[in-house]
């Protein structure tokens, strides 16, 4: 039997005729033992699968029960890859039931280390690879992408994964991770999101000569070369997948980050995710810190471990908050102390300060001891984005139980192996008096009879809200103001039993719902401000939204005019429990 590809799924689009065995090697459309038995026999794959007739929910408890019998982290990575090739809806369905469960697994901490693996899991290829060589024909590989109707890219050259450094094409695991939340955490259709590696070599040495390594075996292109790439890249998309493609950067560089950002911003409808995003998340914390703290934003100093992309995206937007709430910008400013790799940046250090951070350069004495810092400038929040884990030594932490009551400690580098200190110690070194967060997830921790939930400070509380927004109102760009507007609205979801946990983020249960709100608030601004291109403008932007998100629950293929022609000679007699809704023909 063969159908039309819109007609099977509702909005896919695709010339291709769909032969019945397609429903089981399409993961868009297999459903595994979920198939009924009318639509076996309508499809023509009856005897293609065991008797058995198993829900979507029976399918959901042995996916559990098979990921629970691997030990190891990456084995089970390897297992949820293979179902996200092999049924879609049971991996997106999988993931959306228990978040906290597995968003560990398909993206930081474990994510981190599949990527460093990558040569090894690499199996079936998913997103595209686009490489320095294909310079001068990019429009030609995009064309290669099957799918028409794509609406959002991230991509990365594969150069700062993580807090990992530069893993070149192995860095593949990072947008396909973000794609998946973009599905998970927003309602984002699969079909709609295209993952994309750039290829434009590594100066990984260990890569290099790694036998496994899938990229391009040489050393990074950089200068004009690389920014024409990056250019043609940027221009190729839009012209494959529409003005308003959604094009979000992840994991670049700081040599290549903010520069590239501040070209392409006001051009497109682009953003970049470890300043922008991870400076919404942070921001969201710090608002929702102030109801335990009882400090207001600009009651605080802020001292930041690391002076990159991260660290100079969150201190220009607490600026911009304290601004929005009345605060002078230089005022704003001169709050936040930031310290790089070559020490705190003072206006008279050898090296200055750095283009990207010059707002936040001090004219004070240079110093290169860090500890020194804390206990002289006294900071009341501490904002680790440096890739240094363990910074956050015993002495720094008791240092900053003296500088406030309620001192503030996020240690935002990823994976856990980087994070500037663990939950655990943050308590265990502040007196349990910390008001903590962490870019990758902590178990709870214990002080003094009491156990605390710490929250994930990680920037997909933010992109797949963002995302949603702005793509259902296909927004032309994406102002700095939505991201502000994204730490409101997240703060707004921090609930009193949250703060009585140790928690300044809302559960990852809620985040599906965070992401709504979010959208909800993006797409009201990209009207507002005039950058939304969909018209007509919803009336009730909530279900409106709704509408246009990705369905869990299985398709029935049966068209609802169809009815099964049922011969008068076969007698129907529905089977024992063990073939539960399955009805053979005897
Ligand atoms: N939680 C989140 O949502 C989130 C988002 C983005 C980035 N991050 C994490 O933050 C980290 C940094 O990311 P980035 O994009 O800012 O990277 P980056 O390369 O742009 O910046 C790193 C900064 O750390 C500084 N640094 C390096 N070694 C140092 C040392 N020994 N002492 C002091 N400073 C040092 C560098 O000078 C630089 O300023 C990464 O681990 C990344 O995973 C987390
Ligand atoms: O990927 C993450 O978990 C967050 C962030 O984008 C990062 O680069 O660390
Ligand atoms: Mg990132």
């Amino acid at each position: 039997m063969c159908r039309n590809f819109t007609e099977v799924t509702g909005d896919m689009i695709c010339p291709n005729m769909v032969r019945g065995i397609d429903h089981l090697r399409d993961p868009r459309l297999n459903k595994g033992l979920a198939f009924t038995l009318e639509e076996r026999q309508t499809l023509g794959i009856q005897g293609l699968l065991a008797a058995e007739y198993k829900t979507q929910e029976e399918q959901l408890n042995i996916c559990q029960i098979s990921l629970d019998r691997y030990k190891d982290s990456l084995n089970k990575f390897i297992y949820l890859m293979e179902l996200q090739d092999m049924n879609e809806k049971l991996f997106f369905s999988l993931l959306s039931k228990n978040v906290e469960k597995y968003l560990p697994i398909v993206y930081t901490p474990t994510v981190g280390l599949a990527c460093q693996r990558f040569g090894l899991i690499y199996r079936k290829p998913r997103g595209l690879f686009v490489t320095i060589y294909d310079k001068g024909h990019i429009l030609n590989i995009l064309n290669n992408w099957p799918e028409h109707n794509v609406r959002a890219i991230v991509f990365t050259d594969g150069e700062r994964i993580l807090g990992l450094g530069d893993l070149g094409a192995y860095g593949m695991g990072i947008p396909v991770g973000k794609l998946a939340l973009y599905t998970v955490l927003a309602g984002i259709k699969p079909h709609q999101c295209l993952p994309i590696t750039l290829d434009v070599g590594t100066d990984n040495k260990d890569l290099l000569e790694d036998p496994l390594y899938i990229g391009l075996r040489q050393k990074r292109v950089r200068g004009k070369e690389y920014d024409d790439f990056i250019d043609e890249f940027m221009k190729a998309a839009i012209e494959r997948f529409g003005p308003n493609t959604l094009l979000q950067f992840e994991d670049f560089a700081l040599v290549n980050a903010t520069r590239l950002l501040e070209k392409y911003r006001d051009e497109y409808c682009t953003f970049n995710d470890d300043i922008q995003g991870t400076a919404s998340v942070a921001v969201a914390g710090l608002f929702a810190a102030t109801r335990i703290t009882k400090r207001k934003m600009n009651e605080n100093i802020y001292m930041f471990l690391g002076a990159g992309s991260a660290a100079t995206g969150i201190a220009n937007l607490i600026v911009a908050a304290m601004v929005e709430e009345g605060v002078n910008m230089d005022d704003a400013r001169k709050l936040i102390y930031m310290f790089d790799v070559d020490g705190l940046l003072t206006n008279s250090r050898q090296n200055g300060v750095p283009d990207h951070a010059k707002h936040f350069g001090k004219d004070i004495e240079p110093e290169k001891n860090f500890e020194k810092c804390v206990a002289t400038i006294k900071p009341t929040c501490l904002i680790g984005c440096s890739t240094v884990g363990g910074a956050f030594n015993e002495n720094i932490l008791k240092q900053m139980a003296r500088n406030a009551e309620r001192p503030v400690i996020f240690a935002l580098s990823n994976p856990t192996s980087k994070a500037e200190c663990t939950a655990q110690a943050a308590y265990d070194h502040t007196e349990g008096r910390c008001v903590f967060a962490s870019g990758s997830p902590f178990p709870p921790v214990k002080y003094k009879d009491k156990e605390y939930h710490t929250g994930q400070g990680n920037n997909s509380y933010i992109f797949p809200g963002i995302a949603l927004g702005v793509i259902v109102s296909r927004s032309r760009r994406i102002p700095e103001s939505m991201f502000l507007t994204a730490a409101r609205t997240l703060a707004n979801f921090v609930s009193e039993g949250d703060l009585a946990l140790g928690r300044i983020y809302p559960p990852l249960s809620d985040v599906k719902n965070v992401s709504l709100n979010i959208a909800v608030e993006v797409a009201k601004q990209a009207y507002s401000k005039e950058l939304a291109t969909a018209f007509p403008k919803p009336c009730d932007f909530k279900s409106y939204i709704q509408n246009h998100t990705y369905n869990l629950q299985y398709d029935s293929y049966i068209p609802k005019f169809f009815k099964y022609p049922k011969s008068p000679n076969i007698k129907v007699k529905p089977v024992q429990d063990a073939y539960k809704g399955l009805v053979l023909f005897f």
